[in-house]
């Protein structure tokens, strides 16, 4: 199936309702980028730009009508905030293109102190390994879902994973993607990890990923609104790696998936919306202080015991 990929350059605005915006006409992902040399917009009064210009690039599955998109679009966006889609441009990547894109500086990467990430078939030379006691090998190719390590978010929540102790965790990884997380955290001791995702590229890419590397019988992946009404106990951990608007509506769900102790890493935040996500999330989480990479954010918390009702006087 082929992909349409709008490109939008927004300038020194906040891209927090562009986001939310491509989200609500259907993009099933979106990234980021410096826009580089292109003509500067005004900054929106009281936002404060993560690059001095930011492109923000969606695809969209199949082949939608760009002129519907835009309506949609305009009608989410409002006034100022729709000036800069007077500089959107479109085009279509084919299935091979898109999978080319994510493969194409994709080598085995380290990640903390045990974990690799390794494109199919690549190994990591045998001298790097032998310095690492008990190395961790995942074997990955993302097909057409977002996650190979190469970006800082999922780059922050590996090294999570790998410094914290998942022996016999019960997981969940929101968001799956590729499998990358919820792969890290089943080789890396958990007993089960639910993995969870909008997009059903996502769970056939978790799935054929799992199977590579020998813990498909450990990882559950389910597409979001057939998983929503039957979700069992509460996790031991939960990894979320979205975009900060959904980790913002998805709080008080998350609060209620982990329990009482449990830990929560939430990442795709970008380094200035860390202080508002972390506030959202401060009535069931105790949050540590923020890590940064490269302008993104990760957010980790435990969740505090829920209090019992006050009794009846
Ligand atoms: C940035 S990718 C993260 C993939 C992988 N977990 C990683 O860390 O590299 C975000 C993933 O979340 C999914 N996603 C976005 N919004 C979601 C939502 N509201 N509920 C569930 N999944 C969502 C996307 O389809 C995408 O696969």
């Amino acid at each position: 199936m082929p992909f349409l990929q709008l490109i939008l350059p927004i300038g020194a605005a906040d891209p927090a309702p562009y986001e939310d915006a491509l989200l609500a006409a259907g993009a099933s992902s979106i990234t980021l980028e410096d826009e580089g040399d292109d003509p500067v917009l005004e900054p929106l009064p009281g936002t404060t730009p993560l690059w001095p210009r930011v492109r923000l690039k969606a695809l969209f599955e199949g082949e939608p009508d760009t002129q519907e998109l835009l309506q949609l679009l305009r009608a989410e966006l409002s006034g100022k905030l729709a000036e800069p889609l007077a500089r959107v441009a479109f085009e279509t990547l084919e299935d091979r293109a898109w999978e080319r894109e994510w493969l194409k500086d994709f080598r085995p990467m380290r990640f903390g102190e045990r974990l690799w990430i390794c494109p199919g078939g690549q190994q990591p030379d045998a001298e790097q390994l032998r310095a690492i006691p008990a190395p961790v090998l995942i074997e990955l190719d993302p097909g057409l879902a977002f996650g190979t390590g190469t970006h800082p978010t999922t780059a922050l929540c590996l090294e999570w994973l790998d410094a914290a102790n998942v022996a016999g965790a019960r997981v969940i990884d929101y968001g799956c993607g590729s499998g990358i997380l919820a792969i890290a955290a089943a080789k890396l001791g958990a007993a089960e990890v639910l993995a969870i995702d909008i997009d059903p590229q996502a769970l056939l890419a978790t799935h054929d990923n799992a199977e590579r590397n020998g813990v498909a019988q450990l990882i559950v992946a389910r597409l979001v609104d057939s998983e929503a009404e039957s979700h069992g106990a509460p996790a031991d951990i939960l990894l979320a790696n979205i975009l900060a608007g959904p980790l913002e509506s998805l709080a008080p769900a998350f609060a209620s998936r982990v329990r009482a102790g449990g830990r929560l890493v939430l990442s795709g935040i970008l380094r200035n919306q860390a202080e508002a996500v972390a506030t959202t999330y401060a009535p069931w989480f105790d949050i540590a202080p923020v890590v940064v990479r490269d302008d993104w954010a990760r957010l980790d918390g435990v969740r505090r015991p829920t209090p019992p009702p006050p009794r009846p006087t």
